[in-house]
C-alpha cells in the first residue's frame, strides 16, 4: 500500500541539524499546504531507533519512508527528521519520522539532538506518537524512560497553552491485554512527569493540562502482520478528521496557518539549535507577522505589476478614465481579497495590521492616479464653465443669473464626476481640489465681471463721447451768450441718458448700492471731465477761433458776402463789433461753466481790454489797479479756469497785432478805392476857388510861400483836431505827431522859403498860373502820406484806432 510518489517524503532536518528550506517548500508545493489554511494536521513519530516507526508510518499513513532491511541487521536508517503527506487521510496529514532516540552510531551528541527534535517536534505536532516496546512497561531502565522525560521538560519551554495529543503505540503487544497494560503505563507516566523539575508556575500543574495521553498497542508487524495491519488500519481511522473537536488533534489552540509551516518550522529549529527559550504564542505572532507581511508584498509587487493597473496608470496621465474609481476599487478589492484568503488563519491582529498596511501602500500605489484624475475633472469642469458662462452671457443673460446658474451646474457636475473617481477605500476627500475649483471659478466670474463691468463703462463712455464731443465743439465754435446753457443742457440730457443706460445693465449684475452708484457717478463725472476737456482742448485754439470770428465779422458783410471796401463802410464800427464778438468768444473760453454759477469774466475782459481806451476805464485802471494782472478770477476757482486773465491780456494783445493788417488792409483799399473814383479836386478847392475869386486865388498861386504856410496850418490845426478827438487828451503821440509833422515839412517850407529869398528877395513874385487840379490833388496826396506816415508811426495796438478815425474824417 506504499505509495511513495504521492506522500513526497522530504527531509526536513539533516543529520547535521541543517533545515531543508528548499525541501520544504517543493514538499509545500506539491503538497499544496499553504492552500490548507488551518486545516491540516501534524503528527511526529518518536522512539527508540529501530522500532519500527518508519514501518508503522509506511502502513499507517501509506508514505514511503526508508525502512530498515530486516536481513541486513539494526542499524540507524533514519537520520535527522524527515516528513511526508499521509496519503488518502483528510484533512492533510503532515507526518514527520524523527531520528531514533537511542541508536549506537551517534553517541553522547545524540542526547542534544534527541532532546533538539523532541522540543522541534512537540512545538510543531498536533499529536505526538511515543513509538515503545511492549516490555518497556513498567521496567525501571526501560529506554523510553529518558525520551519521556525530555518531553516532559522540553514541554515546560514551549509555554503553549494547547494541548498536545501524546499518543503511546505499544508495539509487540504480548498477551496481556492493553487494558491491563494501560494504567501501569500511565503511572509510569505519570512517574516520570512528577520527576521533571517544572517552573513555579507550573509545579502543581496536572500533566492532562498540557497533554492528551492516548495508548494504543499493537501486534508484532513480524511475528503477527495481518493482526498488526488490521489494528494499524483501525489506527488508521482516528487520523481522519483529526481536526475536529474531539479528534486526536483537536486542539487548534497552536496551530500556525499551512502558509506560515515552513517558515514557523524553520524559525522553531533555529531557536531550538539556539538552545533558547521557545515561547510559542509569541512564536506565532512572529511567525504571523513575517508570513502576513510576505504576504501583503507578494500582493503588492502583483497589483504594481498588473496589467490593467498599468495601462490605468498609464491612461490617467493623458485624460480621464471612464469608471476610474470602480477599476481601482475592484482591483484593489481582488488583491486585499486575495491577502485576507491568505492571511486568514495568522494571527487576526498581525494580520489585521499587515492588511492596513499593504492597503496603505496599495492606496499610496494609486493616490497619484487618484489626484490627476481629480486635476483633470477639475481643469475640465472649469473650461466648461467658461464656455458655458461666456455663451450664457452671449445669449442675453443677465450676468448674476447666469454667473450663478452656471456656478451651480458645474459644482454639481464635479460632485458628479468626483463620484466616479471615489475609491472607497482610500477615503480621500475631494474637497481641498472642490474648493480649489470653486475658488477658480469665482476668480473666472470676478474677472470676466469686472471686464463685462469695464466693458459697459467704455461702451457708455464712448456714447457719451459721441454724444458729446461734437456738439460742445460745435457750441463752443459759436461762442456766446447761450453756448454754457446749451452745454449744461446737453450734458445733463446725455448724461442722464447713459446712466439710465447704464443703471439699466447695471441691474444684471446684483450689486451693492454702493459700487453701483459710484459707477453711475463715474459716469457722471467722465461726462463732465469730457466736457471740460473739450473746452480745454477748444481753449488752447482761442487765438485761432477769435482770429477767424474777426475775420468772419469783418471781412464779410450780414450776408456773409465778403466785403467790398468802397469807403462807405465805417471800418471802426465793424472793427469794434468784430472784436468785441471775439472778445466775447474769449471770455466764453475763459472757464468752464457746467455749474449755474455767474462770473464776470466778460464784463471784466470787457472794461480792461475794449474799454480801456476811455477815460473813465483808464481812470478805474488807475485806481483799482489792472484786472487782468492775476493768474485766477475772482468767481471761479482754478480748476474751471481754461484761460486765466493773464493769458487773456496776452491773448488779446496778440490778437490785436495780428488782426491790425486786416484793418490797415481795409483802410489801404478804402482809400485805394476813394482814390481811383475821385479824380476831381476836393470839395473844399472848389469851395475856396469860388469863394476866394479866381483873382485871389492866381495872388495865392503866384505867392506859393502863403500857399504853403497855410497849408502847414491846416495840417497842425487838423493832426491837433483828430488826437484831442481820440483820445480827449493831448497824449500818446499828438505831441510827438506834431513834432514829426513839422519836423517832415520844415525842410519844404525852407525851400520855398529859399526859392523865394533867391528870386530876389522881393515880395513873391506870381508864378505861372498852375493847373488847380494837378494842386489840389498834390495837397491830397500829401494828406495821404501824412496819413501813412501816422499810421506806422504808432505801434501801439489802439493806433489802428486812430487810423480807423482818421480815414472816416
Ligand atoms: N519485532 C518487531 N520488529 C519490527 C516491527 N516492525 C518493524 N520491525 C522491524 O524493525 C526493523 C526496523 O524497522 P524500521 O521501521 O526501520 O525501524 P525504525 O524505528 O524506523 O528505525 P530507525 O529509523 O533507524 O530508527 C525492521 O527490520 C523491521 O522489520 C514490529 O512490530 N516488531
Amino acid at each position: 500500500m506504499v505509495q511513495g510518489d504521492e506522500s513526497c517524503s522530504t527531509q526536513l532536518i539533516d543529520g547535521d541539524g541543517n533545515f531543508n528550506v528548499e525541501g520544504v517548500a517543493k514538499f509545500m508545493e506539491q503538497v499544496k499546504l499553504a492552500e490548507c489554511g488551518l486545516s491540516y494536521a501534524v503528527v511526529s513519530i518518536m522512539g527508540p531507533q529501530s522500532s519500527g516507526k518508519s514501518t508503522l508510518l509506511n502502513h499507517l499513513f501509506h508514505t514511503n519512508f526508508r525502512e530498515m532491511d530486516a536481513y541486513k541487521g539494526r542499524s540507524q536508517t533514519t537520520k535527522g527528521i524527515w516528513m511526508a503527506r499521509c496519503t488518502g487521510i483528510e484533512p492533510t496529514t503532515v507526518v514527520m519520522d524523527l531520528e531514533g532516540t537511542d541508536g549506537r552510531e551517534r553517541g553522547e551528541d545524540d542526547t542534544a539532538f534527541e532532546k533538539q527534535s523532541a522540543l522541534f517536534a512537540l512545538a510543531v505536532s498536533d499529536i505526538m506518537m511515543i513509538n515503545m516496546w511492549c516490555h518497556d512497561i513498567g521496567r525501571e531502565q526501560a529506554a523510553n524512560k529518558p525520551l519521556l522525560k525530555t518531553v516532559f521538560q522540553v514541554m515546560m519551554r514551549l509555554f503553549s497553552p494547547r494541548k498536545t495529543t501524546l499518543m503511546f503505540v505499544i508495539r509487540d503487544k504480548s498477551r496481556t491485554p492493553l487494558e491491563n497494560l494501560e494504567p501501569i503505563l500511565r503511572e509510569d507516566i505519570q512517574k516520570i512527569w512528577d520527576s521533571v523539575p517544572k517552573p513555579a508556575a507550573h509545579k502543581d500543574t496536572p500533566l492532562s493540562e498540557f497533554f492528551h495521553v492516548e495508548v494504543t498497542a499493537l501486534s508484532s508487524y513480524e511475528e503477527k502482520e495481518e493482526q498488526f495491519n488490521e489494528q494499524v488500519a483501525q489506527l488508521r481511522q482516528r487520523f481522519f478528521h483529526s481536526i475536529a473537536p474531539g479528534g486526536l488533534a483537536g486542539d487548534r489552540r497552536g496551530v500556525v496557518p499551512a502558509s506560515g509551516f515552513s517558515f514557523s518550522a524553520q524559525q522553531i529549529w533555529k531557536i531550538v539549535r539556539e538552545n533558547k527559550d521557545l515561547d510559542l504564542p509569541a512564536h506565532k505572532v512572529m511567525v504571523a507577522t513575517v508570513r502576513c507581511e510576505e504576504i501583503a508584498n507578494e500582493k503588492y509587487l502583483k497589483f504594481a505589476s498588473n496589467e490593467f493597473w498599468c495601462q490605468l496608470e498609464e491612461s490617467v496621465q493623458s485624460g480621464p478614465v471612464v469608471g476610474f474609481g470602480k477599476k481601482i476599487s475592484s482591483l484593489l478589492n481582488t488583491y486585499l481579497s486575495e491577502y485576507n484568503s491568505e492571511a486568514i488563519y495568522f494571527d487576526e491582529s498581525v494580520r489585521s495590521a499587515k492588511q492596513k498596511q499593504l492597503e496603505e501602500k496599495l492606496l499610496q500605489l494609486v493616490q497619484p492616479a487618484f489626484q490627476a484624475m481629480l486635476g483633470h475633472i477639475r481643469s475640465e469642469t472649469l473650461d466648461k464653465f467658461k464656455e458655458a458662462l461666456e455663451k450664457a452671457l452671449s445669449n442675453g443673460e443677465g450676468f448674476s443669473v447666469a454667473a450663478e446658474s452656471c456656478t451651480t451646474l458645474f459644482m454639481d457636475q464635479f460632485d458628479e464626476r468626483c463620484k466616479d473617481i471615489v475609491i472607497e477605500l482610500g477615503k480621500w476627500d475631494t474637497f481641498k481640489v472642490r474648493d480649489k475649483l470653486q475658488r477658480d471659478i469665482e476668480a473666472h466670474v470676478a474677472a470676466v465681471r469686472a471686464a463685462k463691468l469695464a466693458e459697459l463703462a467704455t461702451l457708455y463712455e464712448t456714447k457719451l463721447n459721441e454724444a458729446l464731443s461734437g456738439p460742445v465743439e460745435a457750441l463752443l465754435d459759436e461762442a456766446g451768450d447761450g453756448t454754457w446753457p446749451a452745454i449744461r443742457k446737453l450734458l445733463k440730457r446725455e448724461t442722464e441718458l447713459a446712466v439710465f443706460g447704464l443703471s439699466t445693465a447695471l441691474k444684471g449684475f446684483d450689486m451693492d448700492e454702493i459700487t453701483r452708484e459710484k459707477m453711475l457717478a463715474k459716469l457722471d463725472t467722465y461726462a463732465r471731465s469730457l466736457v471740460e476737456s473739450k473746452a480745454k482742448e477748444e481753449a488752447a485754439r482761442v487765438l485761432m477761433r477769435m482770429k477767424d470770428r474777426f475775420a468772419t465779422l469783418f471781412s464779410r458783410d450780414s450776408d456773409s458776402m465778403p466785403r467790398v471796401w468802397t469807403g462807405k463802410e465805417d471800418i471802426r464800427a465793424i472793427t469794434k463789433t468784430a472784436r468785441s464778438s471775439s472778445l466775447k468768444l474769449l471770455a466764453v473760453m475763459a472757464a468752464v461753466r457746467l455749474d449755474e454759477d455767474r462770473d464776470s469774466i466778460e464784463s471784466t475782459l470787457s472794461s480792461a481790454l475794449v474799454e480801456s481806451g476811455s477815460s473813465a476805464a483808464s481812470k478805474r485802471s488807475l485806481t483799482m489797479g489792472d484786472p487782468l494782472a492775476s493768474s485766477s478770477w475772482e468767481e471761479v476757482p482754478s480748476s474751471k479756469t481754461l484761460i486765466t486773465p493773464v493769458q487773456c491780456k496776452s491773448l488779446w494783445r496778440q490778437f490785436q497785432t495780428e488782426t491790425e493788417y486786416s484793418v490797415t488792409q481795409a483802410i489801404a483799399a478804402q482809400e485805394a478805392h476813394k482814390r481811383n473814383n475821385n479824380w476831381m479836386p476836393p470839395p473844399w478847392a472848389m469851395v475856396a476857388l469860388v469863394v476866394l475869386g479866381f483873382n485871389e486865388f492866381m495872388t495865392l498861386l503866384r505867392n506859393p510861400l502863403w500857399l504853403g504856410v497855410i497849408f502847414v496850418a491846416y495840417l497842425l490845426i487838423k493832426a491837433m483836431w483828430v488826437q484831442l478827438d481820440i483820445s480827449g487828451e493831448f497824449r500818446n503821440g499828438a505831441l510827438p505827431g506834431l513834432l514829426s509833422l513839422s519836423t517832415k515839412f520844415l525842410p519844404t517850407i525852407m525851400n520855398l522859403l529859399k526859392k523865394l529869398a533867391e528870386e530876389g528877395q522881393a515880395p513873391p513874385t506870381p508864378n505861372p498860373p498852375q493847373n488847380p487840379i494837378q494842386v489840389s490833388k498834390s495837397i491830397y496826396n500829401g494828406v495821404n502820406s501824412s496819413t501813412a506816415f501816422s499810421s506806422s508811426a504808432s505801434s501801439e495796438i489802439t493806433s489802428s484806432d486812430d487810423r480807423v478815425e482818421h480815414s472816416s474824417s
